[in-house]
């Protein structure tokens, strides 16, 4: 049987335990941890607990999960990642600070609260910065039933030093999630913390484990699968800010993907039942021939990288780089900007194994460029000198990552590109 274990309580006496006083809790929490140990089979014995700081954020941050993650947390001090540090210069802090928000939020029709943009912001714009105010491990999940995670959780959001603040959060989620058990319709302890996180949770992986994170002001904004803007974690997961893609005129709604981005309308729909509502954004009501046409360049590129690596390892490079050339347009065309990061560098590293380095170099500085503007390179005080061999070792995923094979005619110094047979339309760098 499963059984939460209040650790504190049924050690009493142990050795084990350590007591506090109110005078010596360890820094940098403000609560004395409290821990429980997992009797599930899978991880029985384990021990996950509640950490409280109350000095950071709107609300104060409690994380659930092992002492080790803890501990690892207050090594490389993640309470301490400042938002301003992470994703803005000082003067941008400045900005974003002396002056009003460039957003409001307020309700909008079918979708409870919006968060709506009270000027025009501009592409790339940082426009929200938050802290996270519980931050729950998932391994939670398997560790415990799900009423023993609920009273943690609920243990976790009464420790905050404004749990009002998440109280109030929408908890508005369609119940579709696996965690759900039939004793849903119970109001029990938790339940609305459970709810309030399973509709506003962001999913973040902090040295090696994944977590949920509740963010109390970004949780305001809406879905929409062609969003506006989009979310940038902190190293640490703790803080995040919402950047946008494209210009944004004032009275516009400010929207995030709750998916990840790229998923064809049937994926979509059905991943959008945990929250409940039909997606009414500008793709999501396509006529049928237009989305029939956008499912399928969707899924294109989708496949689209291992069809390079299949191309490539089959020695027709030209063939390969005329498909990555192909996905930037396919790309464009779908409003998947985001994507564009990895396809530059991709092409940058095909033309360095074909030893054409210049191209290399203007492709993976595409590459760069992007991400810098995004944001993910870090501010512009702190972002690194260019290096293309050590950027192109970063970046990327998929077949990024996996092709690496250098063509023969290449292998022993060679360098000829009638070798290579790469069609001379490809040849330049596309504007
Ligand atoms: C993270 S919250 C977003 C903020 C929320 N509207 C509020 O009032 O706090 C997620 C919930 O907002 C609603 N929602 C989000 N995007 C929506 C959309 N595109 N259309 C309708 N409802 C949406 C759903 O109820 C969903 O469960």
């Amino acid at each position: 049987a499963l059984g939460v274990v209040a650790f504190d309580k049924l050690l009493q006496g142990n050795s084990q335990q350590t007591v506090f006083s109110q005078n010596d809790i360890p820094d940098p929490w403000s609560h004395e941890p409290s821990c429980f140990r997992s009797t599930s089979i899978a991880t029985a014995g384990k021990q996950f607990c509640i950490y409280t700081a109350n000095t950071t954020g709107p609300t104060g941050v409690s994380i659930i999960t092992t002492p080790e993650a803890a501990q690892t947390i207050e090594e490389l001090q993640f309470l301490d990642d400042n938002p301003l540090d992470n994703f803005l210069t000082h003067q941008q802090a400045q900005e974003l600070f002396t002056k009003d928000p460039p957003y409001e939020v307020r309700k909008v029709e079918g979708k409870g609260l919006g968060v709506f943009a009270t000027r025009k912001i501009l592409k790339y714009e940082t426009v929200m910065i938050d802290q996270a105010s519980v931050v729950e491990d998932m391994e939670i999940e398997k560790a415990f039933s799900a009423q023993e995670a609920r009273t943690m959780l609920a243990q976790a959001v009464n420790q905050l030093r404004r749990p009002q603040i998440v109280r109030a959060m929408s908890s508005d989620h369609g119940g579709h999630d696996s965690s759900d058990t039939e004793d849903d319709d119970d109001d029990g302890e938790g339940k609305l913390e459970t709810d309030i996180m399973l509709t506003n949770a962001y999913g973040s992986e902090v040295t090696g484990r994944k977590f949920r994170n509740l963010f109390p002001l970004i949780s305001r904004i809406n879905h929409a699968c062609s969003p506006n803007s989009y979310v940038l974690f902190s190293r640490a997961g703790i803080s995040m800010a919402i950047k946008t893609y494209r210009d944004i005129e004032a009275g516009e709604e400010l929207s995030v993907s709750y998916l990840t981005l790229g998923q064809t309308f049937a994926h979509r729909t059905h991943a959008l039942r945990r929250w409940g509502f039909t997606c009414t954004c500008s793709l999501c009501t396509l006529p049928s021939t237009a989305k029939a046409e956008s499912d399928l360049r969707r899924s294109l590129i989708a496949q689209s990288d291992s069809k390079i690596l299949e191309m490539w390892n089959a020695d027709k490079y030209s063939d390969a780089i005329g498909l990555a050339i192909e996905g930037i347009q396919m790309i464009k065309d779908e409003g998947l900007e985001h994507f564009l990061t990895d396809q530059y560098a991709l092409l940058a590293k095909l033309w360095m194994l074909a030893g054409e380095r210049k191209k290399a170099e203007a492709w993976a500085r595409k590459s760069w460029d992007m991400l810098a503007g995004m944001g993910y390179l870090g501010n512009e005080d702190e972002q690194e000198m260019w290096d293309m061999e050590t950027f192109l070792e970063r970046v990327g995923s998929g077949a990024m990552k996996a092709v690496n094979r250098v063509p023969a005619s290449l292998r022993d110094g060679g360098g000829s590109k009638e070798g290579l047979g790469v069609d001379e339309r490809l040849v330049e760098v596309q504007k």
